[in-house]
């Protein structure tokens, strides 16, 4: 193998160079036809991390039963939630992107970090970011997949994503793979802050629903703890919050295939409450750091009427914590925590503020 040639004596530049911090997330289809949405979901559903199904198989299945379909059915759902620039999930990605930078740059100074953003499947890309990363010399890396739950059909493929560019490399950084943060106090801070704003506005409803992606039920058995950390993260959330166990529920969305996934599954769920006397619901989706199809289509337009229909009277879906400062400052912490700054020779010890 021929690894990429570095430019003379990257090393010295090296050290004047900012700390590079990769913002990681899923991706997004570039445009919502189904012609886009055909290579983006042959990419996504083509990865091992995704569907644990043997290859063979799955080749067979995906190609006759999946991908003559399925773009189209999804690109009639992303045209409902499609902006003038483009996905949301790409567009709030960028201003999380330019947020944490603003931030760090405040609190560490200008050219200490430079803040990147690569996706999954489509664009940017890891290759792309990578290569830039490699222009401007950072051999310090922080990774950090904004995938609050570790899952592996997420946070190891960001990581598998990574380890495939880096290994063409011939001067490979040090790095920081952040592989979550379902429990860190200033995240579960965050999601408290941002209902309290929806509570005061809009009063507590009698019950708040907290949704997740959900995941084969296989992959719990053997052994991915993402079920287990959204428990927690729900868990820590009412105890924030003070609600009893009657005024809160998790579950699980965006249900593929035929096999079981994660239970309660959401829609079911929401079905159900008004019969067992629920009638007012607010939705949160802590699972998702970024507004995307699967919370603007599915949770905030789709299942709002599933709920409306089963005689439920009052839903509302509470956005995530996108670009809002809590989030950022708190992002802007966990680099901090996960950072190299005790090999920078400008040392700043200065905290980062969490509100
Ligand atoms: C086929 C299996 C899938 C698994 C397992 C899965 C896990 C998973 N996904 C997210 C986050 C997102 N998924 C999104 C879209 C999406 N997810 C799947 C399938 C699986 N996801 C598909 C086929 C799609 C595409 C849309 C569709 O055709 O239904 C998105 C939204 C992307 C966007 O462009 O807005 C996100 C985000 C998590 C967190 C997760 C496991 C924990
Ligand atoms: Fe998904
Ligand atoms: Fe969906």
């Amino acid at each position: 193998m021929a690894y990429l040639a570095e430019t003379a004596n990257p090393h010295q530049k090296a050290a004047q160079a900012p700390i590079a911090v990769l913002l990681c997330n899923l991706g997004t289809p570039e445009a919502p036809t189904a012609s886009a949405l055909r290579p983006y979901l042959k990419q996504f559903l083509s990865d091992p991390r995704v569907v644990e199904v043997p290859r063979l198989l799955w080749w067979v299945i995906l190609r006759l039963f999946i991908l003559p379909f399925r773009p189209r059915a999804s690109a009639k759902l992303y045209k409902q939630i499609w902006t003038e620039n483009g996905s949301p999930l790409l567009k709030i990605s960028r201003q999380q992107q330019s947020a944490l930078q603003d931030r760090l740059d405040a609190h560490f100074g200008a050219g200490q970090y430079q803040v990147h953003l690569a996706m999954n499947y489509g664009k940017p890309s890891f290759s792309d970011e990578l290569a830039e990363i490699r222009k401007q010399f950072s051999d310090q890396v922080i990774v950090l997949p904004l995938y609050p739950q570790y899952c592996g059909a997420t946070t190891a493929s960001a990581f598998d994503a990574l380890s495939k560019e880096l290994r063409k490399q011939r001067w490979v950084p040090s790095l920081r793979f952040i592989n979550g943060y379902h429990d860190h106090p200033f995240y579960i801070a965050a999601l408290k802050a941002s209902l309290l704003k929806d509570f005061e506005k809009n009063g507590q409803p009698q019950k708040l629903i907290i949704s997740y992606h959900g995941t084969p039920k296989s992959y719990l058995e053997k052994g991915d703890p993402y079920y287990c950390f959204c428990m927690k993260t729900s868990r820590l959330l009412a105890e924030a919050l003070g609600l009893s166990g009657e005024q809160y529920e998790s579950c699980f969305q965006s249900r593929f295939g035929k096999q079981e996934w994660l239970q309660p599954y959401t829609d079911i769920r929401l079905e159900q409450l008004p019969e067992e006397g629920t009638k007012d619901v607010a939705v949160i989706c802590p699972g998702f750091s970024a507004d995307c199809l699967e919370t603007l289509e599915e949770i905030a337009v789709e299942n709002r009427d599933t709920f409306l229909h089963a005689g439920g009277e009052s839903y509302r879906y509470i956005p995530c914590l996108n670009q809002e400062a809590e989030h950022i400052n708190f992002l802007a912490a966990l680099v901090q925590e996960n950072g190299f700054s005790e090999r920078r020779k400008s040392q700043n010890t200065m905290a980062v503020v969490v509100a």
